[in-house]
């Protein structure tokens, strides 16, 4: 996989995505959530590889075992580099999502990788500590589900650039820290709470950044991804 910064194309449909991704002249690496695939389906998924550009599929499942085991396995013969599920459907549903993604993955094809998502970047301490009913900083919260999901045979979590260093420190290096949240400096946060720049990101712990908004509602998205990319592997 490589390390350029993921794109989210948060767009509602495939006219908008490829009105996006046209002004691009190299593969990229894009992020494809729930927006874009209910209204789309898999075959946006084909169609974006298909230009070459490699591919997180950001669908964050969380249901029982058995039902996660199966989508993973379907998911799989979409020949994404990336996915991810909730480490909150614990350890039984994270094995179940590898043991689908395993069986899923045509023969000859490496699998993607499989990341968790510990804490939302929009979630704050307080909110985790009153809506979810968990008693812990939110540090030892992400660290915990960074922990059962090194335990499950996962290849990293999503988390934000806050936790990054640490969750290196106790799960490893090769352990991914995926960090969306990334804005420029003194750029507009929107919905999102724990945030960093990409410089910050990159010297802060961050294996992968995911940036949105602040390449796609860009006046210039080329130009802002230039300067995110710029940030990211200059530091
Ligand atoms: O904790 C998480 C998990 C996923 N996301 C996703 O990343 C992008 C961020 O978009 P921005 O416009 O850069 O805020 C978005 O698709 C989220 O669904 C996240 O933000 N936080």
């Amino acid at each position: 996989m490589n390390n350029k910064p993921i794109i989210a194309l948060d767009f509602p449909s495939e006219k908008e995505v490829f009105g996006f991704l046209n002004h691009f002249e190299e593969p990229l690496f894009v992020k494809v959530g729930m927006e874009l695939y209910l209204q789309e389906g898999p075959a946006i998924v084909e169609k974006i590889k298909g230009q070459g550009h490699d591919i997180f599929l950001d669908l964050k499942l969380h249901d029982i075992p058995n039902t996660v085991k199966s989508a993973m396995k379907g998911l799989a013969r979409l020949g994404v580099d990336l996915v991810n599920v909730h480490a909150a459907g614990g350890i039984q549903m994270m094995e179940g999502a590898l043991e689908g993604l395993e069986a899923g993955t045509p023969s000859g094809r490496s699998r993607a990788a499989l990341i968790a998502v510990t804490q939302l970047t929009s979630t704050t301490e307080q909110q985790m500590q009153e809506e979810q009913n968990i008693q812990l900083s939110l540090i030892d919260s992400v660290l915990h589900y960074a922990q059962i999901t090194k335990k499950a045979g996962l290849d990293g979590v999503v988390c934000s650039v806050h936790e990054a260093e640490a969750i290196r420190d106790i799960c490893g290096n090769d352990f991914l820290r995926v960090t969306p949240g990334i804005r420029m400096a003194g750029g507009d946060s929107h919905d999102q709470k724990r945030i960093a720049t990409p410089d910050g990101a990159r010297s802060d712990g961050s294996s992968l950044i995911v940036v949105g908004r602040a390449i796609t509602k860009a006046e210039n998205p080329v130009e802002a991804y230039k300067r995110v990319v710029q940030l990211w592997e200059e530091n």
